[in-house]
């Protein structure tokens, strides 16, 4: 039964960590993995390689609909798929992200992706991160989380991570970029970034990986049981 199968979502602005601790926690019990923000940035990749006017929500919804968008492993490596071309690294830029965060605005461009969402909750189980898995798209998960930290610690962490990749970059332009994004992300009509009832709150400013990972399995131990 699909109401069954358990779920737990991390939602939490750009930068608090949702991705690695997800990718963590779901090898860790063996579960299934959603990263709705790759859905989101793929979306923002096909509407570029389009054309489309960004600020159309008409011409954006049918694109959402039919999003020819699949999540592949290649030599034990996951790859995203966009009419089958390798988008994995294209999706990962700032750039994409902002493009993601304004196409997200639009209510039936979120609906139009609501089932693909949806679809992810397989057995034994599901970890979700997003912006909105335990207020919309999960909104009978039983573990829910809302993952922060300062706007400062988030950009600091992007700059390593981008720079890790080789990737030049200036720590005010990504502070900016994050502040804005999180302004869309936070005020937006529909399904806007707030914590989840019930969630736990989990600040990461000042907490490595690891204890953020300890943190959402002793809570998800305690729901689950
Ligand atoms: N608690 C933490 N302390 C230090 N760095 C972290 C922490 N959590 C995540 N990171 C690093 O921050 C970067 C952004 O993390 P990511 O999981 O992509 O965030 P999100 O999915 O919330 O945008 C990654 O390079 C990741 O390794
Ligand atoms: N569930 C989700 C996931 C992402 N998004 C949007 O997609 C953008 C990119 O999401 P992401 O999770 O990949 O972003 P990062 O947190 O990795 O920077 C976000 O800024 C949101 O605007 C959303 O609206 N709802």
């Amino acid at each position: 039964m699909q109401e069954s199968i358990p779920v737990i979502t991390i939602d939490g602005p750009s930068g608090a960590g949702k991705g690695t601790v997800a990718r963590v926690v779901a090898e860790q019990l063996g579960w299934n993995l959603l990263d709705s923000g790759a859905i989101y940035r793929v979306l923002a990749v096909a509407v570029q390689h389009h054309n489309i006017d960004v600020q159309l929500e008409d011409a954006i919804i049918p694109l959402a609909s039919h999003l020819d968008v699949e999540f592949i492993s290649k030599n034990g490596e996951a790859r995203i798929m966009l009419e089958g071309e390798d988008v994995t690294d294209n999706i990962r830029t700032e750039e994409v992200g902002a493009v993601a965060s304004k196409v997200a605005a639009f209510p039936r461009v979120r609906e139009a992706l609501l089932r693909r969402q949806r679809a992810f909750k397989e057995v034994p189980g599901l970890l979700a991160d997003g912006r909105d898995m335990g207020t919309v798209v999960f909104p009978d998960a039983k573990v829910k989380v809302f993952l922060t930290a300062t706007a400062e610690e988030r950009a600091n962490r992007r700059m390593i991570q981008l720079q890790q990749k080789g990737v030049d970059v200036n720590i005010g332009r990504l502070l900016s970029d994050i502040r804005q994004r999180d302004e869309r992300d936070q005020n937006r009509k529909v399904a806007p970034l707030v914590p989840a009832e019930g969630a736990l709150i989990v600040d990461s400013t000042e907490l490595t990986i690891e204890q953020v990972v300890e943190k959402i399995l002793l809570f998800a131990n305690d729901k689950l049981s």
